[in-house]
């Protein structure tokens, strides 16, 4: 294909995003790249969307997001084994690959675009009051269209998942399948072998573009007492460079780094566009045996011949789960599903990270990131060329910090609030992408910020990182195609409402610290609407902004959480095998017993890999047995077909 097809073909794909074709740049972007044959020699292009399937594979794995795709690599190293990935959306292309760009896919035809129901305790800056939660539509899920921070969470997350009855999830059980899936590429991170490692599929780097603020962070924090730490070893307490899940200069999604090297091997099949509406679950014996699923105009089945794997991330598993009749049985009732196992935990106990939205500091210099200042022809072909500049940095977040408020134990490093630090703020895009992406109303956003569209600023968004509310899902019909009902319920829990607060006024603070004085930082004191009836900056006054700009951080996870046989709202026990129903597993955001204590990506890939071994043991450990018992006969000369048929199936 000549340079110019390549280049018109990927123009036309980008331009498909709605909103993009009104980024200039964008056509002279993709030239670029197709000059330099991006694509070509990317030694690793992407996978094949596998027309024709099987009847039967070994493992049927539903969605290929986060886990799915690690999930989809390891079970397929099995030679032997053959492997279904079916995933609801398409291909990434050249426009998500690009980090600066990550908030034009929300809304996107890769987003898919859920909403909350609508409630008076949160989001009530967000048209009709109802919080987008964004959530990826496409081959590697999520991982295409998040923020790409790699935060693995805090030790004692994973002891504490241990101590609710789940034996080896604890942090030393977890931490060797963080460092199986990880190439860490700053040499000074890479010399601690305790906490990172290199070589694995999932590359994890310095973001190549940083700006002036992202260093006066740093002695913000300095200066505040806190030590610069790596945020993923040791310590989590303090202030760092984020780490991002980036290759290149360019994102590095979980289907990049874990389905595009492995595409070629005969064993897995990926099938795109394919929306799974129904596990299949034989009634008597109670085990899955296959998925329904919607593709090219049609219904369709598969069989699977060992487990059934659902990834389809914390919103459609369990939705998958309820419309194949797992779940609270009166809820299955009133919808008119047969019940296959009485499970109340099904879309139960979720939880997400919220931080509050819109915390700008006007700032003397010309360093931030404003959009139409930076995103031009030149930083596009310094993108395309050099793969840095401006358009590598993930919308300007730079430096994260873990912070206690007075409701936490400092001693216990196990900090309640994770600074997400930007070169810059909602209003750096004159209020366009980030205002689409959050919802917020026109008169939310042109009283608040109108005034300091694309002006220097920087940004803070603490983010509560231990939350007690806890929302739900349930089932709008037994239509699968209907969206859950999805309820929030953030700030339920006042402690919740407190620890916010405090990371509200910490926040402030920092803009006070010599460090950001030096930019002229000045706090953008805007009374925002339904809140100026309260005198401003009280506890009252923060109480009300949280629950105006309440911003997910899109960590929605937990509504089909691990636990012991005890804990009659499990869904899954330990290795992830869904209570009540044989061959069938849950494997993504959704099995956390409790929200980390940090962004929630590299967690799901570590469940991913830890979920794969647990499926290898169960299976592998049969195999071995039974070709143990085998050999013992064929050496002993007994060939008897009828006594001993395992022996004379597919291994
Ligand atoms: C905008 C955004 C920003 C984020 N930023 C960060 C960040 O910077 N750092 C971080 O650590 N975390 C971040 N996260 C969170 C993190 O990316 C997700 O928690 C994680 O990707 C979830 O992984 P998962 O495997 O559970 O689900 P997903 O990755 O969402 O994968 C689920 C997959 O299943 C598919 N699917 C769903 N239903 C069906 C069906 N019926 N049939 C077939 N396929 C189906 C979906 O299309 C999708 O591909 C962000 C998330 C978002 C949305």
């Amino acid at each position: 294909m000549g340079v110019g097809t390549v280049a018109s073909v990927a123009a036309k794909s980008a331009l498909a995003f709605a909103g993009v074709s009104t980024l200039s740049f964008i056509p002279i972007m993709l030239a670029t790249l197709a000059y330099f044959n991006y694509n070509l020699i990317d030694p690793e292009n992407r996978p094949f969307n596998q027309q024709n399937l099987r009847e039967t594979y070994d493992f049927v794995i539903v969605g290929g997001g986060s886990a799915g795709s690690v999930v989809a690599n390891r079970l397929s190293e099995v030679q032997g084994w053959n492997v279904l990935l079916l995933e609801a959306g398409g291909h990434e292309n050249e426009i998500s690959d690009v980090p600066l760009l990550s908030l034009y896919l929300h809304k996107s035809k890769m987003d898919w675009k859920y909403r909350t129901e609508p409630q008076d305790t949160a989001c009530q800056a967000m048209i009709d009051k109802r919080c987008a939660w964004t959530k990826g539509k496409v081959l590697g899920g999520s991982s295409v269209l998040n923020t790409m921070l790699y935060i693995r969470g805090n030790k004692r997350d994973f002891d504490q998942w241990e101590s609710f009855g789940n034996p080896g999830w604890g942090y030393e059980d977890v931490l060797p399948y963080f460092k199986k899936s990880m190439d860490q590429r700053n040499p000074y991170l890479a010399r601690d072998t305790r906490h990172h490692s290199t070589g694995g599929y999932l590359t994890v780097q310095d973001s190549p573009y940083n700006t002036p603020i992202g260093a006066a962070f740093l002695q913000a924090g300095e200066e505040m007492g806190y030590d610069i730490v790596d945020v993923n070893g040791a310590q989590q307490t303090g202030y760092a460079w984020y780490q991002l899940t980036v290759r290149r200069g360019t994102r590095c999604s979980t289907a990049k780094a874990f389905l595009r090297p492995v595409r070629l091997r005969q064993n897995l099949h990926i099938a795109l566009f394919s929306h799974v509406t129904k596990v299949l679950i034989d009634k008597e014996t109670k085990r899955a045996y296959g998925v329904e699923f919607f593709r090219d105009g049609k219904m369709q089945v598969v069989y699977a011949k060992k487990e059934v794997i659902l990834s389809a991330g914390s919103i459609a598993s369990p939705q998958l789960l309820l419309l194949s009749g797992i779940g609270p049985e009166s809820h299955l009732r009133e919808v008119g599903i047969d019940v296959i196992h009485d499970s109340p935990g099904v879309g139960k106990n979720l939880q997400d990270h919220i931080a509050v939205g819109g915390l700008a500091f006007k700032i003397d210099y010309p360093i931030s990131l404003v959009m139409n200042r930076l995103v031009n022809i030149n930083s596009a072909l310094r993108y395309a060329v050099t793969e840095d500049g401006p358009l590598t940095s993930s919308i300007g977040l730079e430096v994260v910090a873990f912070i206690n408020t007075k409701y936490a134990n400092a001693s216990d490093d196990w900090p309640d609030i994770e600074f997400m630090m930007t070169s810059c703020s909602t209003s750096s895009d004159g209020g366009t992408q980030v205002k689409k992406a959050h919802s917020l109303t026109d008169e939310f956003y042109n009283e608040v910020f109108a005034e300091i569209n694309n002006k220097d600023v920087f940004g803070i968004f603490p983010m509560m990182l231990r939350p007690k509310s806890r929302g739900f899902i349930k089932l709008r019909s037994k239509n699968p195609f209907d969206y859950p009902l999805m309820y929030h319920n953030y700030l339920t829990h006042p402690d919740d409402v407190g620890v916010l607060r405090e990371g509200v006024k910490a926040a402030v603070a920092v803009g006070e610290t010599q460090a950001m004085k030096r930019l002229g930082a000045r706090f953008h004191y805007k009374p925002v609407p339904n809140c100026k009836h309260l005198p401003l900056y009280t506890d009252e006054y923060w109480d009300c902004l949280i629950r105006q700009y309440t911003m997910t951080i899109y960590h929605v996870s937990c509504t089909a959480k691990m636990g012991p046989s005890t804990d009659p709202m499990a869904v899954v026990d330990p290795q992830l095998r869904v209570y009540g129903v044989e061959g069938l597993r849950v494997i993504d955001a959704s099995i956390m017993p409790t929200i980390t204590n940090g962004n929630i990506n590299a967690p799901t890939i570590m469940i991913g890999e830890k979920g794969s071994d647990l499926i290898k043991e169960t299976w592998l450990q049969k195999r071995s047995r039974r070709s143990k018992r085998c050999s013992r006969f064929e050496r002993i000369g007994v060939q008897s077909k009828r006594k001993y048929p395992l022996c004379n199936t597919e291994r």
